[in-house]
Order: structure tokens, then sequence, then C-alpha cells
């Protein structure tokens, strides 16, 4: 397991100083950028206990690994992985849960973007599989715009399993993918409720498909086959979140 990782942009960091600035091992800042939006870290990082360090605009690419870091890098502690306890913990809690389960989605821009648009819409929690999907990065969380120090996400090691059991629960289960029948806007999203998003190339594999509850599409009026999955994940999370 990595001892560390890099975190940068400035809403990643000051979403990660705001909600768990213990994490934070050491903070450089772009030496001469002094505007508001530096200030504001600056000050989180006085009120957390974190010493702000400064350093040029290389020496920050370089740990980064990136030229998008916008003048704020950190060294971070990583997050403690959540599990399927963890999830259970969050369904005992929560009425009406409203959840999103990406089944393998591999790009960070991807992971990053749904974040987003969960922590957007109120989603209480993602879930992906421990295999074959991308975890929060600091590409992710850099894409998330701080949502990913917000948003839960539960690697589980048998998608199909967990999603029996919090079928169990309570929680409906509605897939996506562009063939079905079932037009998402005829679709009850009121109650318990999961959305489950296939993979980029993919869509949603068998078993994930075959332990949804029902399955809907996005009309498309155009000659395309599919949205990319963070659009579609924004469109049946707005949905919901109008129905809701
Ligand atoms: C790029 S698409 C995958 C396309 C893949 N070739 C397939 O056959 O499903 C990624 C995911 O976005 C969602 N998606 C994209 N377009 C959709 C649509 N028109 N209706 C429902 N879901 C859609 C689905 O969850 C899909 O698995």
């Amino acid at each position: 397991m990595k001892k560390q990782d890099m975190m940068y942009g400035i809403y990643a960091v000051e979403s990660l100083l705001t909600q768990a600035p213990e994490r934070v091992l050491d903070l450089w800042l772009l030496q001469g950028r002094e505007d508001d939006r530096l200030k504001k870290i600056v000050s989180l990082a006085n009120n957390t206990g974190v010493t702000v360090q400064r350093a040029a605009k290389k020496t920050l690419e370089d740990k980064a690994q990136s030229g998008q870091h916008q003048g704020v890098v950190a060294r971070v502690k990583p997050a403690k992985a959540l599990t399927e306890n963890d999830l259970d913990v969050l369904l005992k809690k929560t009425d009406k849960p409203f959840l999103l389960i990406l089944d393998g989605v591999t790009d960070p821009h991807n992971l990053g973007a749904c974040l987003r648009n969960a922590d957007a819409a109120g989603v209480h929690g993602i879930i992906i599989p421990k295999d074959n999907s991308v975890t929060v990065t600091s590409t992710v969380s850099k894409v998330a715009c701080g949502a990913a120090e917000i948003v839960p996400v539960f690697q589980v090691t048998n998608l199909a399993r967990t999603m029996r059991h919090i079928q169990q629960v309570g929680v409906w289960i509605i897939g996506t993918a562009g063939e079905a029948d079932s037009d998402l806007y005829q679709a009850d999203l009121k109650g318990s409720l999961a959305i489950a998003m296939g993979a980029e190339g993919k869509g949603l594999r068998r078993l994930t498909r075959e332990a949804c509850d029902s399955l809907v599409s996005i009309p498309m009026a155009g000659q395309v086959s599919s949205l990319n999955v963070s659009v579609a994940t924004g469109v049946c999370l707005f949905e919901a979140v109008r129905q809701r």
C-alpha cells in the first residue's frame, strides 16, 4: 500500500484542508502568487496547523507530475480505503439512500467527473469494484474539484454480491444501457436507489446487468451510439434529483 500521495489543484487541496487536514503532510504553493484563491488556502492551512512552503513552478510540476497544479501541491496520507463494511454503516444511518455504482470505469477523468456530478446531486456514496477500475488518484481528485474528499467511494470485492446485499436492505437498482427498452424518464427514481453505470468500452458486465432490478436508456436523438459515462451519469443523477 502507498504511504503517501500527491494531490494538486486549488479545489482539491482546499477541500482536503477543509475535510481532512490531518492527511496533509506537506503543502507547497507557487512562489510569488498571492491572489485570493491561494490566500484562502493559506488561511485554511494556518487554521489547521499545516505549514505552507513556497516553491518554484518547475518544482511544483515535478512534485505533481503535471502542469495542472494551479500553484498548489500537497503531499498527503492516502485516504482510508472504504469497503463493504463501511457501506453497511452508511446504509444503516441513511434514510432513503441514493447511490451510484460504476462498473469498471477506467479513465481517471471520467471517475473525477462522476464524483463531481455525484456530489452536486447529493449522492451518499459511490460503489466501485476493487479490480479493473480506476481508484481515487491525484488526477481523479483534481478533476473532481473537491468532491473526491467529500463523496465516499466504496471498493467492493464482488460487485454483483454487493448489489444483491443492498437490494436485501431495500435499495432498488436501476442499470443503464443504451439499448434498454425502458426510458429513464419513465422510471421511478424516488425511493432508496442505486444507479449503475457501465465502463467506457464494454458497458455493464453481464453479472452486473443481471443483478439490476431494471434497465433504462437515455433517449438519444442523434447518430452516435452512446454518451460518455460521466455525461450519462450526470443525466441520470439529475433526473433522480428532479424526481426526489
Ligand atoms: C460509453 S458508454 C458504454 C458503451 C458501450 N459500448 C455499451 O454498449 O454499453 C458507458 C456507459 O454510459 C452509460 N450510457 C451511455 N449512453 C447511454 C444511454 N444512451 N442510455 C443509457 N446509458 C448510457 C451506460 O451506463 C454505459 O455503460
